[in-house]
């Protein structure tokens, strides 16, 4: 029987400490998260940052825009808020609405407050081993791990999903630390065969309970990235938790897991910004 990673707790413990850290600080970090429309998923997490910006003593602020605003309006809000000295961090939810292209207001964002980490520069330095920002969900694995000591050197790690978001980063944070990576998706053709290899799998497919005990190498490590809804409207991750932790040695739940972790980073970048200016 495996134990659980309390991604919970562990982002308590770190955002005191960003509390304490931003309280000394000169300036305050700020952050906007500028959100287009209302798609409810979206909202959730938008108010979750919100809560935690603010505990942590953030200059936050979040931009709500019509689900008809244009491209052009949109990226003429993100060039404001490049140019304004207030904001350390700037935030475009994504999903975006099918009449704006994501690539080009990702790209209007400037790489320096980039906290999410998509712009394509820090894409690009991510990939080629520079200091850059790095997608807050991978990053958020990265601590949980290293805070439950978790060993990567030389070990088989498995990414399940090759998202520019979660999968493509992750396998990249993984390689750094010099574990064995495989990178799974819907095409991999014998997916338990490959997942049986992992030490460490991380699950980003948007399937809800779809890995089982059978996916699992006794003692594996396994996250779960996965926001589904179930049926009866709760909150389920893409791994079958109960029956997954009788085979794993450490498993994160959902919620309670990665979800806290992504905002911690999205503060923990945030606040290093700020710093690097004041
Ligand atoms: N530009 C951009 N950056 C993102 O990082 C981004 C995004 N767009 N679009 C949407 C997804 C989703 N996402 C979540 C992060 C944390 C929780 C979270 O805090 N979850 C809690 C509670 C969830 C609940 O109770 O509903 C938990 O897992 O315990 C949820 C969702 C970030 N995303
Ligand atoms: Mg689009």
């Amino acid at each position: 029987m495996g134990k659980i990673i309390d991604g919970r707790a562990l982002a308590d413990k770190m955002q005191l400490g960003m509390a304490a850290e931003v309280a000394e600080m000169s300036i305050k970090p700020g952050l906007v998260v500028i959100i287009v429309g209302e798609n409810p998923a979206s909202q959730t997490y938008v108010r979750n940052k919100e809560l935690t910006a603010k505990k942590i003593g953030l200059h936050s602020v979040v931009e709500r825009l019509p689900e008809e605003v244009s491209e052009a309006e949109l990226i003429e809000v993100v060039s404001n808020y490049n140019q304004n000295d207030l904001f350390h961090g700037i935030l475009v939810q994504l999903p975006l609405p099918g009449h704006i292209d994501e690539e080009k207001v990702l790209l209007a964002i400037t790489p320096e407050k980039d906290v999410d980490g998509f712009h394509p520069i820090n894409v690009g330095k991510l990939f080629s081993g520079q200091a850059g920002l790095i997608p807050c969900t991978p990053y958020g694995i990265m601590k949980m791990l290293e805070a439950y000591d978790v060993e990567l050197e030389g070990k088989e790690a498995v990414v399940v999903g090759r998202s520019n978001i979660v999968g493509k980063p992750m396998a990249q944070l993984l390689l750094d630390k010099n574990a064995t990576v495989t990178i799974t998706h819907s095409r991999t053709i014998d997916l338990p065969a490959v997942t049986r290899r992992a030490d460490v799998l991380v699950v980003a497919i948007g399937r809800g309970h779809f890995i089982r005990a059978e996916h699992i190498k006794p003692g594996a490590v396994v996250i779960d990235v996965g926001m589904n809804r179930s049926a009866e409207g709760k909150l389920i991750g893409d791994v079958a938790f109960d029956e997954v932790i009788e085979v794993a040695s450490l498993v994160t739940p959902v919620p309670k897991g990665v979800g806290p972790m992504t905002i911690t980073m999205l503060m923990e970048q945030t606040i290093a910004n700020a710093r690097k200016i004041q």
